[in-house]
């Protein structure tokens, strides 16, 4: 039998993941003053970012040293005297997880390996070392998430979540789940604790009635309103499932919440690619679609934003173009786009 396509580099995103989202987990509600900084863009970056970049983008090198890396952070704030005490606790953060250790040269050197530009041809990562940064500060939840991406389609992804319950129904009982996906071998969930992987797909819902649907816990990333409204045209009477980062694909991808609405807060913003490719392929193998609010399939070529997309829906195969219809309506109540 021959190897499973992609099994090298699933092994090493395991590892890498795993490795990062343990790093992420020891400052876990642990930041002091001066662990955190706003970036130019007002968003926060804290030295958990920055170490499980360097980590992660260590471990891509050591076994894929061709491999381009696009990934959010870069070493700008680390850099220089006035960079100097966030780079000595990013520096310490980052080697507990490694083996050998960085210096702080090699430090930037790793994080800056992230600053590829993307595009349509060839093998790239994807990397998002804390995806909802925000929740991770509330001490709420957070994703490590890493894709491979092959001209243009994400073929691999990789999802540490280490704050979500192992079983959505024990809210109280272990917490630390991995996510696992390779296009066309299916969507794979385990324990940190655990090396067994069992599969899993979305739930096959009869009715809309019954749908839940999730959507970030920031109204600056989301449209609450619209979603209220579209949830209401679809019949869905739950309330919404909010939960920053990734882990609303992977809720979705387990079954535990059938649609995710992410509505454009503005018309200027472009999602990134590292906020959707790991998730994305998440619920697709795992029964679902992913497209923008115009039911246009998500385009990981443009670069490193979806330039060509806005927003983003997923839901059930069997779901989606009902929910892209409500989404259209509430949207565009003119038809005009
Ligand atoms: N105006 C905006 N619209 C949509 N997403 C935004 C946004 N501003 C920031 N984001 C993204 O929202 C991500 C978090 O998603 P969510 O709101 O689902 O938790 C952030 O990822 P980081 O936390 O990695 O920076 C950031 O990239
Ligand atoms: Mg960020
Ligand atoms: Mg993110
Ligand atoms: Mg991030």
């Amino acid at each position: 039998m021959s190897a499973l396509k992609f099994a090298a580099e699933r092994a090493v995103a395991i590892h890498a993941v795993l490795t990062a989202s343990k790093v992420c987990q020891r400052v876990f509600t642990k930041l002091v003053n001066g662990e955190t900084i706003t970036k130019k863009d007002k968003s926060p970056v804290t030295i958990a970012d920055f170490s499980a970049q360097a980590v992660i983008n260590t471990f891509l090198h050591n076994s894929f040293p061709a491999d381009p890396i696009v990934g959010e952070e870069d070493s700008k704030d680390l850099r220089g005297e006035e960079g100097r005490p966030m780079r000595e606790k990013v520096l310490e953060l980052a080697n507990s997880g490694l083996d050998s250790p960085l210096t702080e040269e090699t430090l930037i050197e790793a994080i800056d390996r992230g600053m590829y530009a993307g595009g349509a041809h060839g093998r790239m990562w994807a990397l998002d070392p804390i995806d909802g940064t925000k929740g991770f500060l509330r001490g709420e939840q957070f994703a490590v998430c890493l894709a491979l991406i092959v001209d243009g389609q994400v073929e691999l992804g990789v999802m540490g979540c280490p704050n979500l319950p192992v079983d959505v129904k024990d809210q109280n009982g272990e917490k630390g789940c991995l996510f696992i996906t390779v296009k066309g071998q299916g969507a794979f969930q385990r324990n940190f604790s655990s090396l067994t992987e069992t599969p899993i797909s979305m739930s096959a819902i009869q009715s809309l009635n019954d749908a839940s649907f999730c959507e970030s816990v920031e109204s600056g990333h989301s449209n609450q309103s619209d979603s209220a409204r579209i949830a209401h045209l679809l019949g869905i009477t739950k309330p919404p499932v909010r939960m920053d980062s990734q882990c609303k694909y992977s809720t979705l991808a387990r079954g535990d919440a059938e649609v995710y609405l992410r509505l454009p807060v503005n018309a200027t913003y472009e999602e990134k690619i590292w906020d959707h490719a790991t998730g994305s392929l998440l619920v697709s193998e795992a029964g679902g679609i992913v497209s923008d609010i115009h039911g246009k399939p998500l385009d990981f070529s443009k670069g490193r934003t979806l330039a060509t997309n806005s927003g983003v829906v997923a839901a059930h195969a069997k779901i989606h173009n009902k929910v892209i219809e409500a989404v259209q309506k509430v949207l565009f109540p003119d038809g005009k786009l």
